[in-house]
């Protein structure tokens, strides 16, 4: 079995950060594990705190994992401080895992910042150089680019831009855009796009660990960057489809809808 690792922050409400990242990793068929970097108090509506966990705790965790499992790839999640940036890129550096796919978390779906805004020019300098796939949104991307996104021609100049400070691919995500759901990207060679129809849900919470964590558990699986981004755009565009009104906010994306065929799940 194929062994994915996520090193991101802890969503009490289940529907994003570590717990969708496991939700995915099971529902791919791999063994999913984790490293807690951040823990945030956090449901559909509202971020109400965030306790980081010691630079040297991440760093054990990170070693407890690597000396004694081989792991296929690894999703980075939140990464709140420059201080969790270091210890990250640290242990990068040490056991260079392959498949390395950095969704740059900034912000919740709710507007609660989950990155501190001074930290962006470290995650450029120390974690973006490892991503052999780095996931933005569109606020995301903006803040890294240093430049206002508006259109797909914005998202390509972005990418580039992105791609030049050492990532191996990009993909910008058009969850925050308006029309049709685009997902741009770009390996330093060529552009591919990756259209679905936007679904009219509130219902979107966790879609950008649920996306990066599918691209993870694909390129641990054998597939080609360009395979890997399509069937996960699959995956998540269904988990958003079938995603749960649970919460007052914005609920979460569904990982198991598949099993109702099967009566092993009851909804
Ligand atoms: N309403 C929607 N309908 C269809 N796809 C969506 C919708 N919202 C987001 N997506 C898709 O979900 C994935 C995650 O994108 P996005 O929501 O922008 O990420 P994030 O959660 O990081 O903000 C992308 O593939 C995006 O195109
Ligand atoms: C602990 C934690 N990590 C990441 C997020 C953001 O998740 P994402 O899938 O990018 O988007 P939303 O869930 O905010 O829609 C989070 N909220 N918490």
């Amino acid at each position: 079995m194929k062994k994915v690792l996520t090193i991101a922050g802890s969503d009490c409400s289940g529907g994003a950060g570590i717990q969708a990242d496991l939700k995915t990793f099971s529902a791919h068929g791999v063994f999913g594990m984790s490293v807690i970097v951040s823990v945030v108090a956090e449901n559909t509506s509202r971020v109400i705190d965030i306790q980081d966990i010691t630079p040297d705790m991440i760093k054990k965790q990170i070693d407890a994992v690597f000396e004694d499992i081989e792991v296929d790839a690894v999703k980075i999640g939140m990464l709140s401080t420059p201080a969790c940036m270091h210890a990250v890129a640290e242990k990068l550096k040490e056991y260079h895992p392959a498949n390395v796919v950095v969704d740059p978390v900034m912000y919740a779906k709710n507007g609660c910042p989950l990155m501190e805004p001074t930290a962006v020019d470290t995650l450029i300098k120390t974690i973006i150089p490892f991503a052999d796939v780095l996931t933005p949104n569109i606020p995301e991307a903006e803040k890294i680019a240093d430049m206002r996104i508006t259109s797909v021609a914005d998202m390509e100049a972005a990418a580039k831009k992105i791609y030049s400070m050492g990532c191996k691919a990009i993909v910008i995500k058009g969850g925050h855009a308006s029309g049709n759901a685009i997902d741009i990207l770009y390996d330093g060679k060529d552009f591919y796009r990756f259209e679905t129809s936007r679904i009219a849900t509130k219902n979107t919470h966790g879609t950008g660990c649920t996306f990066s964590s599918a691209i993870a558990s694909q390129l641990a699986k054998g597939l080609s960057v360009k395979d890997a981004v399509e069937k996960a755009k699959d995956y998540v565009t269904k988990a958003i489809e079938h995603s749960l009104d649970i919460g007052k906010g914005n609920g979460p994306t569904h990982h198991f809808y598949e099993l109702y065929k099967y009566g092993l799940r009851d909804e």
